[in-house]
């Protein structure tokens, strides 16, 4: 059993939208989007977009050098490029005119708020948003500023949430904390899998096959951070329970505190908070 390390009361309320919690309603919803246009720079990267989408089976038009049109087009816009691009793209003749009351959701990282409102009219509601590459398989963690005070606030939340609760969890958070969760959850991914491919690598070093000591790394660390999420464990508790006295587990605890593995990480997530903290900045690169 899971032994309690902290109050019932101390335990985190996941307050986050996941995938499900909107119910579907029979009247026609507003807020669900009906046309999709993707804007690239590139003709090669059209012809690609272009081939994902049809095997995918979905409609999605795709203009090539043409993102003025597509806003002119469309309610919802999405700002995905680079962070150094933002500025140029917002500020192509005609922009600001096409994007007039329109909601604008930024995924840039670095790039704040003000940034952003400097490019563009007061009549654009604008936010930012920090997904994660597990969106692709609706398992993505994505997290959202909060929607300014507005007439369209209660519209414009709900078409944000039917956007990223539907490609995996969603919460609101102050803007202030978007460097650390662009760190945390935006390249979290590539920090799990360095983990996880060492796992692997300990496996194989013992005889595992390749494949086999794969699959046992991701599926333990996807079994571990759903105890987590779905029953409310503390991760000291999952730790505790897995570890017997004088057994295996606490001898491969230690040694990986040996190598400093905790402060190591904390300190990954710190230092790429920093580094978001600096794209899309003037001066920086
Ligand atoms: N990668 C991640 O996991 C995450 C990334 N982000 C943010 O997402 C943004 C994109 O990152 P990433 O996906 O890695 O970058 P990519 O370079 O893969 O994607 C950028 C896209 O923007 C298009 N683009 C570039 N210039 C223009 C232009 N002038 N007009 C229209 N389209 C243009 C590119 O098309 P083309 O090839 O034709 O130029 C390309 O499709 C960054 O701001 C990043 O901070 C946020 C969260 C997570
Ligand atoms: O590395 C980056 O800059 C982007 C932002 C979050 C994930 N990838």
């Amino acid at each position: 059993s899971l032994e309690p390390h902290r109050n019932k009361s101390d335990f985190p309320k996941w307050e986050s939208h996941t995938p499900g919690t909107l119910t579907p309603v029979n009247t026609p919803d507003v807020t669900v989007p009906t046309r999709f246009i993707a804007c690239v720079s590139k003709e090669q990267s059209g012809k690609k977009l272009t081939a994902t989408f049809a095997n995918l089976g979905r409609q999605v038009e795709i203009v090539v050098s043409n993102n003025l049109w597509a806003v002119q087009q469309a309610d919802v816009i999405l700002l995905c490029c680079k962070p150094q691009l933002a500025h140029t793209i917002l500020e192509e003749p005609g922009m600001k005119e096409a994007l007039d009351s329109k909601l604008l959701i930024s995924i840039l990282a670095g790039v704040t708020l003000s940034q952003l409102n400097e490019w563009i009219l007061p009549s654009t509601t604008v936010i930012r948003a920090m997904p994660n590459t597990p969106c692709k398989i609706r398992e993505g963690m994505t997290v959202v500023s909060p929607i300014p005070e507005s007439a369209e606030a209660e519209r414009d939340t709900a078409r944000i949430l039917k956007i990223f609760s539907s490609i995996g969890r969603c919460r609101f958070l102050e803007e202030k904390h978007f460097d650390a969760c662009t760190a945390l959850s935006g390249s979290g991914p590539a920090f799990a899998c360095i983990f996880l491919e060492a796992m692997a690598d300990g496996g194989v070093m013992m005889g595992l096959p390749r494949a086999e000591a794969l699959e046992l790394a991701a599926q333990t660390l996807q079994g571990a951070a759903r105890m987590v999420l779905q029953v409310g464990a503390h991760p000291a508790q999952i730790k505790d329970a897995v570890t017997t006295p004088g057994g295996c587990t606490i001898a491969g605890l230690l040694a990986l505190e040996d190598g400093r593995v905790r402060s190591t990480i904390a300190r990954g997530i710190q230092i790429a908070t920093e580094r978001a903290s600096e794209l899309g900045q003037p001066g920086k690169k």
